[in-house]
């Protein structure tokens, strides 16, 4: 199966959406409920942010881990060698955020975590019952009121040539998180890694919502929802000379929420930010 594009106004949205997180760990929306028009003022005025030397001035705090990160300490995905061509920064609500950009983002980061709790209902009403069973509380409860979700504005520079081989904007990974809610980028790039290893590019129409399955999600559901692998390739030609975009959140339920035997929200995400280097 494809990643599936479904209007969320029609009446069996739910199901095909959550068919299609089961089966490629994606799933894309139309006619969702975030405007278009606030996406859009919030890509131009991060645009301009990234744009200032002002930025320096919010660099991220190692411990917290919010604020600005720059393209030199930024990530490197598991298994990679290259760091990806990318600065960002993280928006968490107790955190730092530049005064003039606060309402947007805000406004935002409550938006698309009203969204996402409605689509945890789902992905649960349409979880198989020996799933579900293994669910410590409701999904759509694990991120009641969490100071853990993440907001992150992503910028990807535009190309200069002097890249590191083999480097690209973001190298393969899986999201660590429960779910990610991601607004279709100013730019084309997001690929996605089927079943078989083929890489396709994930439906991303400007206004369209794409989400997808995190490892803690993953790991809730015993494996039942994939984590699938993503990336951002390189742009070619003229476009290369353009910048991106990205806004992704991902939910990330309270610290002592359990997913499984194994793990909490804490104990997890504290293996993988080691892995990741960024802790
Ligand atoms: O920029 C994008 O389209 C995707 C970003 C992403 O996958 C991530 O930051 O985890
Ligand atoms: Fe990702």
């Amino acid at each position: 199966m494809k990643v599936q594009v479904v209007d969320y106004t029609s009446a069996d949205a739910g199901q095909r959406f959550v068919e299609s997180l089961r089966e490629t760990g994606f799933g894309v929306l139309t006619n969702h409920p975030i405007q278009q028009t606030l996406v859009e003022s919030i890509y131009h005025d991060w645009y301009e942010f990234f744009c200032q030397e002002d930025k320096h001035n919010y660099a991220f705090d190692p411990e917290k881990q919010d604020g600005y990160f720059a393209p030199e300490i930024s990530e490197t995905a598991k298994g990679h060698k290259q760091k990806d061509i990318k600065e960002y920064f993280h928006i968490y609500p107790w955190g730092r955020v530049p005064e003039s950009l606060k309402k947007d983002i805000t406004d935002y980061y409550q938006k698309a975590s009203d969204l996402a709790a409605e689509l945890l209902d789902w992905v649960e009403k349409y979880s198989p019952t020996d799933v579900a069973k293994n669910y410590s509380e409701p999904l759509s409860n694990m991120i009641k009121d969490t100071p853990n979700t993440l907001l992150r504005v992503l910028h990807y520079p535009p190309l200069t040539g002097d890249e590191e081989e083999g480097a690209i904007r973001a190298a393969a990974h899986e999201d660590i998180n429960l779910l990610t809610i991601l607004p279709a980028a100013n730019e084309p790039g997001l690929q996605v890694q089927e079943k078989d290893g083929t890489w396709i590019d994930v439906p991303a129409d400007f206004g369209h919502l794409i989400i997808n399955i995190g490892d803690m999600l993953q790991e809730a559901s015993g494996g039942y929802f994939p984590s699938t692998s993503h990336r951002v390739i390189n742009p070619t030609g003229e476009n290369a000379k353009k910048s991106r975009i990205s806004l992704p959140l991902f939910l990330h339920p309270r610290d002592e929420v359990v997913l499984s035997e194994r793990h909490t929200q804490e104990s997890y995400l504290l293996e993988r930010l080691k892995e990741l280097g960024v802790k």
